[in-house]
């Protein structure tokens, strides 16, 4: 680990030498993850072609960053995940870190300062990944859920919209507890993306942040249910309408 492993800048410099690496590292990592199948985007036109961007991430499996990635850098925007800070030590800590990844330090006093890092993303205009899970999900039929508040926290405090962001395929490959993923060239991956979420204005109140959370939770489930073909569970259907 670096010294100061925490200490992350979106410098414009920091922005030139981070889309010179992301431009070398896709072409390859696109060929490596033909193996996994190809990703189709829906609705890539939800995605902000510039300026500060919030992305909620359905997360069902190990191989789905690297297929959003490569969609967003596709699609003309260098993704900033919030990533786990293990991720940032080792031989993936490297890349993690030259890629301006952001790393969160998990129950830790200075859990918070990952949102921070965030904000200071937002601020450069950056576009920043985020996993509302904050792990994959446990539920057995894999279904969103969970969900914890700093999406929401997120983009009141800084006014930018919320782009829900499902995606249905990864699980064939490398499900929830999978010790390495089945390889299936002809597997298909769909990245869907959601109407920007705007809540900006609204009061930062306990009961207001888990109301947006629980709505970009419903709009992603219903999104994963279309994308896989199953009906979405009644549970979800009350939280489809933002009602504060
Ligand atoms: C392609 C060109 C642009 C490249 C941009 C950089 C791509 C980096 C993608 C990697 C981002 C990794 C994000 C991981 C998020 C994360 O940390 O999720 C935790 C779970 O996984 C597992 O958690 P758990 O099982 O609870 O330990």
């Amino acid at each position: 680990m670096s010294q100061k492993p925490y200490d992350v800048t979106f410098t414009p410099e920091d922005q030139k030498r981070t889309h010179r690496l992301a431009r070398v590292v896709a072409p390859p990592l696109k060929t490596v993850y033909r193996v996994f199948g190809r990703w189709v985007d829906e609705n890539p036109h939800n995605i902000p072609q510039d300026g500060p961007a919030i992305l909620a991430v359905y997360h069902a499996s190990l191989l789905d960053p690297v297929f959003v990635a490569l969609s967003l850098w596709s699609n003309g925007r260098m993704p900033r995940f919030m990533a786990k800070s293990p991720l940032f030590t080792g031989i993936i800590g490297r890349p993690m870190r030259a890629l301006g990844q952001i790393p969160v330090l998990r129950n830790s006093a200075t859990a918070s300062d990952s949102l921070k890092y965030a904000r200071k993303a937002l601020d450069a205009g950056e576009c920043v990944v985020i996993y509302p899970q904050g792990t994959l999900t446990k539920n057995p039929e894999l279904w969103p859920e969970n969900f914890k508040t700093g999406v929401a926290r997120l983009a009141l405090e800084s006014g930018v919209p919320i782009v829900p962001v499902a995606h249905w395929g990864t699980s064939a490959l490398m499900p929830p507890g999978a010790k390495k993923p089945a390889l299936k060239p002809g597997n298909i991956v769909r990245i869907s993306y959601g109407e920007p979420i705007d809540i900006s204005g609204i009061e930062a109140t306990r009961e207001n942040l888990r109301t947006i959370t629980n709505h970009v939770e419903a709009v992603i489930a219903r999104d994963v249910a279309r994308l896989s073909g199953k009906p979405l569970p009644e549970r979800y259907t009350h939280a489809l309408e933002l009602s504060l």
